[in-house]
């Protein structure tokens, strides 16, 4: 059978090769360079809100470190010469599993301000989804119209005024995304000592809240257009963000919102899954939003496989501690139906714009598609939990 991906692990002889194929070979290839290197570029108050997470970080670190109690068992001589990534998600034909997770400062993390736009070009070449956040710095419209051939998702934070959900998941219909994403674990913000240590919080200043500030809807809120008075109207949108009383009530008015593919992002227990899915709910994305949110919480690997059984067939996103090639390879293992990256994309968009965010995500395939070679996974229906083993 002809395989429409190509091996992404070729991008080894493509690094091994610069000289001839162009490759950046000033870009890292492991995260923690990647990590270091991008802090060390970018304002600190930027560093402060991607690297921070709630409390002491505990949640965040071990997601990451979670990753490390299982093991790809290797089988041999299965005829791996040939992988095949591709995968089918609401009826659509991507070619790899992965989707860029949404991060409200992407703008920022670029050197002109606009990173949403090269984070979305990125999408385009790399024919990896992003799923755009609310809090952009370039208007939606824009954004999508960067996408190219690749499919886009939108993220919604549920603002307190429904008028405004209906007018931002309206614009992202009429601007071409494929699905929208209403993320429920950020219904109150974190406490973040990094932030709150710094007194930094982006959006506060009016960063990054061209979207809302686009919203024609939102805009009859503000005494000041904000333009005027960016402060006010960033205060404004604070205190709208979000509607904290959300709750199992609103699942049918969430429904109603759009015929598109619709998925809840934070959920992180079974019965949560299954009462979304009961509710017409067409996706799960099972992530505790990268250790940012809650603290003392489980590694959202740890939780991942109840979330699949329950959602019955349903598609799962998964994200949260994502940094290499292996973590893509367990999470497929563990019945994630796609992966997001998160901050490993705003670190290489910080070094190296677009081509950063490409550079990192061929990275983090080749790994990942040279591990299913090596250990003997062609293809991602092998990766199932039969391929891991849990150490104690
Ligand atoms: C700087 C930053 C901003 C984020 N903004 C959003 C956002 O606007 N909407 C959202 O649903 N999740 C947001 N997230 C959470 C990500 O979508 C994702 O869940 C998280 O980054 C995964 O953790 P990891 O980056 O440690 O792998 C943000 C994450 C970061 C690091
Ligand atoms: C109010 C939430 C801001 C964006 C976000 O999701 C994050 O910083 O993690």
């Amino acid at each position: 059978m002809e395989h429409e991906t190509p091996n992404y692990g070729d991008y080894q002889l493509e690094v091994y090769l610069r000289g001839l194929t162009g490759v950046r070979e000033d870009l890292p290839f492991t995260f923690a360079e990647l990590e270091a290197r991008a802090h060390a570029t970018l304002p600190p108050d930027i560093v402060s809100y991607v690297a921070g997470g709630a409390g002491n970080e505990y949640t965040q670190n071990a997601n990451v470190t979670a990753f490390d109690r299982w093991g790809v068992i290797p089988r041999m001589l299965v005829g791996a010469a040939r992988r095949d990534l591709s995968i089918n998600l609401f009826g659509m034909a991507l070619p790899t599993p992965l989707l860029l997770a949404p991060i409200g400062v992407i703008g920022l993390c670029a050197q002109d301000g606009h990173g949403d736009l090269a984070t979305a070009r990125a999408a385009a070449t790399s024919g990896v989804p992003m799923i755009a956040s609310t809090l952009t710095v370039d208007p939606l419209e824009e954004v999508a119209a960067q996408f190219g051939e690749t499919p886009g998702f939108f993220q919604l934070y549920n603002p307190k005024d429904r008028a405004v959900a209906e007018s931002f998941v309206s614009r992202a219909e009429a601007a071409g995304f494929k699905g929208i994403v209403v993320t429920l674990d950020t219904l109150q913000l974190g406490w973040r000592p990094r932030d709150l240590k710094l007194g930094n919080f982006p959006q506060l200043k009016g960063h990054c809240l061209a979207n809302y500030f686009s919203d024609p809807v939102f805009r009859t809120k503000l005494a000041k257009p904000p333009e005027e008075d960016v402060r006010a109207a960033a205060l404004v949108w604070a205190s709208e963000l979000s509607d904290p009383t959300l709750n199992w009530n609103d699942l049918a008015w969430l429904r109603s919102l759009t015929k598109l593919p619709l998925l809840l992002k934070g959920i992180c227990h079974p019965e949560d899954a299954k009462r979304a899915i009961d509710g017409g709910i067409d996706g799960i994305y099972c992530s505790n939003h990268g250790g940012r949110q809650a603290n003392g919480g489980i590694p959202a690997i740890d939780l991942l496989p109840t979330v699949v059984e329950a959602a019955g067939g349903a598609p799962v996103v998964f994200d949260s501690g994502v940094r290499g090639g292996e973590h893509i390879v367990k999470a497929l293992a563990l019945g994630a139906s796609a992966v997001a990256i998160g901050r490993p994309y705003a670190y290489g968009l910080a070094l190296g714009g677009e081509d950063g965010i490409v550079h990192v995500l061929r990275s983090l395939l080749a790994e990942a598609d040279l591990l299913m070679a090596i250990d003997g996974y062609p293809t991602i229906a092998d990766l199932n939990p039969d391929a891991l083993h849990a150490r104690a």
